[in-house]
Formats: C-alpha cells, sequence, structure tokens
C-alpha cells in the first residue's frame, strides 16, 4: 500500500510531503520532479505568483543515487516567497501590532467560495488567515511533487499518463477532436491552456482575456488519460476498493473540483443502452471493445483499455470584482479581500489531476502486485498477465508496453 502526505501553509517557510510504500529501485531525479513543478505552473490565466516565486526541491529522504531505497520519500519544496511572510507566518509568537500593514493585517472579510467562513468557525479563529494558507492551492505543489515519484514508478510498469484541458468557462474543445498521447505532452506544455486543439485553443485564450478585463474568473474541465493500465485494478468485491472510486476521491480532493467523470461520464446517462456501452469483438484470438466511452473501467475495475477521467473545476474564486461579503470585525456589509489571483488555473488543475491519478495508478498496482523491488512489482505483474487464459484475452498494448 502506497501512503502519502503533505504539510505547509501558502506562505510558510516550505511544504513537505512524504510517500511511503514505494518500492526499492523506482528511478527518481530531482529534474524529473522539477521538470513536473514546472508544468503545474504553466497555462494563460495564472497569477504574478507564479512568476516570482520559484519551487526550491530537497529529497530529503529515500532516495540514494537516483533510485528508491524503499524507505519512506521525503519531498521538501521551499517557498521562495518566505523572506517576505517571516514576521506574519512566524511559528513562535509575534507582537501583532509589529505585523507588516498590509500582510499582517487580520482578514475579517471571509471571501466567498473559499474555506475561509466555515474554517473560522470550525477551528474558532477570529480572521481566516489560518484558514486560507492549508486552504490554499499552493499545497498542490506538494501532490505534483508526489505524483512524480508515483509517474516514475508506474512509468517502469509501462503506464503512462497525459493531461489536457477539454474546456474552460462556456469554450468547449469541439466534439470527435483528437485525443492526446502521452507523446504529446511537450506539444500540449506549450500551448497556453494545455488544449490538444488549436482552433479552440485560441477561443479559449480570448475567452480568458474577456474575463480578465471583465474584472472575472473562470473554470473548466480537464481530462486525464493513462496508457499502458493492466486489466483488473481495483475491484467490484466492495464499494472502496472500486478503482473508480478511487479516482473520484482523489481527484475530488483537489481545490476547487466540484465534479469528475469516468469515459463519457454525464454525456452516457443521456444515451440509450444500446448506444452506450462498449461492445465486445473478437478476430477469433483477441477481444477487443469498438469503443472506449467506459473510460477504461467496469464494475470499479481497470479494463486494460485507456483510462480516461474528467474533473471539473470552478471558476476561481477570489473574484477581482469583488463578492459580497460580511466584515467579521464590524458586523457590516462589505466587499471580499482581493490582492492578486489567477484568472484562471485549469492548466494547472490538469497537472494536478494527472498527478493525483499517477498516485491512485501507484497504489493500486501495488495492491494487486506487491513487490519490495520494482522488479519484484514487474515480474509479478508479467506472470498475472501471462496467466490470463487465452480464451479471456484482450487487445491492449499492456504486454507489449510492460518493461
Ligand atoms: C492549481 C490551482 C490554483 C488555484 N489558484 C487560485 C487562486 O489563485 N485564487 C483563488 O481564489 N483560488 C484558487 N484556486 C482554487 C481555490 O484554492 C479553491 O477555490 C478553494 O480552495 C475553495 O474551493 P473548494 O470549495 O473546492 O475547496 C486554485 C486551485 C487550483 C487547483
Ligand atoms: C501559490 C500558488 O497558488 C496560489 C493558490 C491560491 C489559492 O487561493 O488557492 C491563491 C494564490 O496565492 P496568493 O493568494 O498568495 O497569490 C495562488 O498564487 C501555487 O499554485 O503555487
Amino acid at each position: 500500500m502506497l501512503r502519502w502526505l503533505t504539510a505547509g501553509e501558502s506562505h510558510g517557510p516550505e511544504l513537505v510531503a512524504i510517500l511511503e510504500g514505494l518500492p526499492a529501485g523506482v528511478p527518481i531525479s530531482l529534474d524529473g520532479i522539477r521538470a513536473d513543478l514546472a508544468r503545474r505552473k504553466l497555462g494563460y490565466g495564472r497569477g504574478a505568483r507564479m512568476k516570482f516565486e520559484e519551487d526550491a526541491l530537497t529529497l530529503s529522504g529515500g532516495v540514494r543515487f537516483g533510485a528508491s531505497m524503499g524507505s519512506p520519500v521525503a519531498i521538501r519544496i521551499g517557498n521562495t516567497e518566505w523572506p517576505r511572510w517571516v514576521d506574519v507566518m512566524s511559528a513562535e509568537p509575534v507582537d501583532l501590532e509589529s505585523l507588516p500593514k498590509g500582510r499582517g493585517a487580520a482578514l475579517t472579510r471571509p471571501r466567498p467560495g473559499h474555506a475561509d467562513l466555515v474554517g473560522m468557525q470550525k477551528y474558532d479563529f477570529e480572521e481566516a488567515r489560518n484558514v486560507l494558507e492549508r486552504a490554499s492551492a499552493r499545497e498542490t505543489a506538494a501532490r505534483v511533487a508526489l505524483g512524480a515519484v508515483a509517474r516514475a514508478f508506474l512509468a517502469e510498469l509501462g503506464v503512462r499518463l497525459v493531461s489536457h484541458t477539454l474546456s474552460i468557462g462556456a469554450v468547449r474543445v469541439r466534439e470527435g477532436s483528437a485525443v492526446p498521447h502521452p507523446d504529446d505532452v511537450d506539444a500540449l506544455d506549450a500551448d497556453p491552456l494545455r488544449c490538444f486543439d488549436a482552433v479552440t485553443s485560441a477561443a479559449m485564450v480570448a475567452e480568458v482575456d474577456a474575463a480578465h478585463e471583465d474584472g472575472d474568473t473562470l473554470g473548466g474541465v480537464v481530462e486525464v488519460l493513462a496508457y499502458g493500465v493492466p486489466p483488473g485494478l481495483g475491484s467490484y468485491v466492495h464499494w472502496d476498493r472500486r478503482l473508480d472510486s478511487q479516482l473520484a476521491g482523489a481527484l475530488m480532493g483537489i481545490q476547487a473540483i466540484k465534479g469528475v467523470e469516468v469515459g463519457d461520464g454525464f454525456l452516457t446517462t443521456t444515451r440509450r443502452g444500446s448506444q452506450a456501452h462498449d461492445e465486445l469483438v473478437t478476430d477469433g484470438s483477441v477481444i477487443s471493445r469498438l469503443s472506449d466511452k467506459a473510460g477504461g473501467t467496469e464494475g470499479g475495475m481497470s479494463t486494460g483499455t485507456v483510462l480516461r477521467v474528467r474533473a471539473g473545476m470552478k471558476p476561481i474564486a477570489t473574484v477581482p470584482h469583488a463578492l459580497r461579503t460580511v466584515d467579521i470585525a464590524t458586523g457590516a456589509a462589505a466587499e471580499a479581500h482581493h490582492q492578486r489571483s489567477d484568472v484562471c488555473a485549469v492548466p494547472a488543475a490538469g497537472v494536478v489531476a494527472e498527478a493525483m491519478v499517477a498516485l491512485v495508478l501507484a497504489n493500486s498496482m501495488l495492491e494487486k502486485f506487491g513487490g519490495d523491488s520494482v522488479g519484484e512489482t514487474r515480474r509479478n505483474l508479467r506472470a498475472y498477465l501471462d496467466a490470463i487464459p487465452a480464451r479471456l484475452a484482450t487487445g491492449s498494448d499492456v504486454v507489449a508496453d510492460a518493461q
């Protein structure tokens, strides 16, 4: 079993992440993790902080000479903004009067759409700083770092992932558009919105510009695809063992994600049964599916075809055209706090979603195949695939891709 935890605040000294249960022998490089962290900062519409903050990465446990050792992998990501927040985010008590006026001011005007108000009620805080520091999506940097490690493990087993943007606000890729492959990652990352359809991408840029000009923000939908997933990850025997349930939980656990679809998701609910499912055919030796509407799971298990999941992100809640709220200090009507913010963070959310899917798949792989070294996991995977009787064999690229 793979376990992971993150800690750290948005303007604290650093984020900390631990991944426990990773087999030995997984190639892990600082550059590989850094590359994924850099991808998370991409996207047209992200705010100023992405430009000046660097993710200062340290691997402080579990890795030696470029490979995992089987011990917990410990990752630290320094917030290079920290020097400006040393007083405001001090772990030691400070004299509140001495805090800088702007950053140190009490946040008593909770922002609608954020954790601010309920967080203050729940944890008994007089202002929102303690809440927003942890609720902030800055934390997703830690998850992307963990996801990069999970992805390195999956690559050893022939599984590769890619994500792309399906919609920004009301602008959506056209029906029947091409679906990306992991080899397309560089091209996707070069696109301003990480959209695989250039025409739609241009319309998305215009949509972000329009929202920006109006002092407004946008959400959208991302899709993650995983290639090379073997059949039989997850299980139908119990709700919490279902792969689709685990994927949905992991994706819903990303800040601002409000909906998850597996395969064609809600579109499938509008189809008649005769049109909704992936029919099975045989060429006399292998069974294959005529379509991929289910997105690579049936009965809570991976089918061995491409896994396809979607996550819908609500518009950024810190709206420049400030939303109405109440000042908790005075009880009077007020406008919500706004300093700086992303107009749209959907492309970044796609990279975070990739990381979450990678973590879930890595865990499922370990549940099914075990292994204290990656070689052992690989042998177990191969033996399982080889043992599937010929009459049940499905056509997929899994066997060919497994190293
Ligand atoms: C990658 C990423 C970047 C985000 N950037 C911002 C931001 O700059 N401003 C903001 O108000 N919300 C941002 N959010 C969303 C907030 O963190 C989120 O709306 C907040 O946690 C409340 O959402 P929830 O109700 O789903 O938790 C971002 C989310 C993600 C995934
Ligand atoms: C720092 C990151 O995202 C932040 C997520 C975020 C939020 O409210 O979720 C608000 C913004 O932070 P700030 O209020 O300090 O400008 C984003 O910049 C990051 O993704 O690394």
